[in-house]
């Protein structure tokens, strides 16, 4: 795969959403003997990310980056994408070639998922694009892509552990208005797990209660869990707790805490319109930062769509 300029060629063939990952919580109950930490999360996706679209390429696989975040990113051989779309042609190589255009609407190495959910999203397109993918196993290529792949390629509310690949659908998870704010810092997933004191953590309850809505599952997760990364990350990038702050003293906000490994803290909001306000207000305080209110999404709004059906966003 390399860089082309914009393809010429205005069709596209299909194009999939790749939204944020959210983790509500992260414990890290162990490590396993190749350095991996074993991981309890439960996780939802937002209703912001990147879009990925394919159009016709008669000159082999090619990657185009645009959006606020493209800067910075290579688009060669050692993008996720182009790494999933390698991985997933070795196993269907009758698959035409494709042009790939990647809209970079999230913040690079920020802790929701980003690269995981690229890589997850090319090989959900590849899969809805090609004739015959029947024999190609998506979730286990999507492991070998990341850790946060298999959960990305799902994209539906779900509990993960391991580290990551044994995944359990959430399927009562209540819909929530949430802000995710960065302080414009990226962290380094190793360098954050490095900084752990402590690598054997309780794990989240066995059994989750039941949840009706925001309200519920912000006490919920405020009383029985936690992220373990948040203070290693913190120690790396002090300004995540300035975040974290400026979110915890919005108005409407029940729970503030850091995705993944972080930069980047989400918000539970009351409802759409204190978070819109929020977002707004914190816009004005910090114009450094990314902020955006958003939701999270149901099970069918990460799945890809061919060139004639509504993308729907
Ligand atoms: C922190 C999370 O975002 C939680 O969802 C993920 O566990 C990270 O997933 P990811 O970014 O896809 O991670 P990978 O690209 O597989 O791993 C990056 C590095 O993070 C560390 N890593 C990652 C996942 C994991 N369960 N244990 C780890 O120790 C390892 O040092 C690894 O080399
Ligand atoms: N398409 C891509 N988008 C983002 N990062 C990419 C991509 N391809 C390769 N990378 C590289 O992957 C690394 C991790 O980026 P990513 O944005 O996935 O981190 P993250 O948000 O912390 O993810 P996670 O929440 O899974 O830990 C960065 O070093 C980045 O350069």
């Amino acid at each position: 795969m390399h860089t082309v300029g914009v393809p010429t060629v205005s069709n596209p063939l299909g194009t999939v959403f790749a939204p944020a990952k959210i983790n509500l919580a992260l414990h890290v109950v162990g490590r396993r003997a190749d350095g991996y930490h074993l991981l309890d999360t439960l996780v939802v996706f937002a209703s912001v990310g990147d879009t990925l679209t394919a159009f016709p390429s008669s000159d082999g696989p090619a990657l185009v980056l645009e959006g606020p975040f493209a800067d910075g990113l290579s688009a060669g051989g050692d993008n996720l994408i182009a790494r999933a779309d390698r991985a997933f042609r070795a196993r269907c190589p009758s698959l035409p070639a494709f042009s790939l255009r990647l809209s970079k609407q999230l913040p690079v190495s920020s802790g929701i998922g980003g690269g995981s959910a690229d890589a997850a999203a090319t090989l959900r397109l590849l899969g809805a694009l090609a004739t015959n993918p029947g024999h190609v196993d998506l979730e286990a290529l999507a492991m070998t892509l990341g850790a946060d792949g298999p959960m990305c390629l799902r994209s539906t509310p779900l509990r993960a552990r391991g580290i990551g690949e044994q995944l359990q659908a959430w399927d009562v998870a209540p819909k929530l208005d949430l802000i995710l704010v960065n302080p414009g810092i990226a962290v380094s997933t190793p360098a954050v797990f490095r900084r752990l004191a402590q690598r054997e953590n309780p794990p989240l309850p066995e059994r989750l209660p039941p949840i009706a809505d925001s309200l519920a599952l912000a006490a919920f997760l405020a009383a029985w869990t936690r992220n373990d990364l948040a203070a290693p990350a913190e120690a790396e990038a002090p300004e995540i707790g300035a975040a974290e702050s400026a979110l915890a003293a919005a108005d409407g906000c029940l729970l503030a805490r850091m995705s993944g490994s972080g930069a980047t803290v989400f918000g539970i909001f009351t409802d759409a319109e204190a978070a819109r306000r929020a977002a707004s207000a914190i816009t004005a305080a910090r114009p450094d930062w990314w902020v955006k209110a958003a939701t999270t999404i149901s099970p069918d709004e990460a799945s890809p769509r061919r060139q004639n059906e509504s993308v729907g966003r």
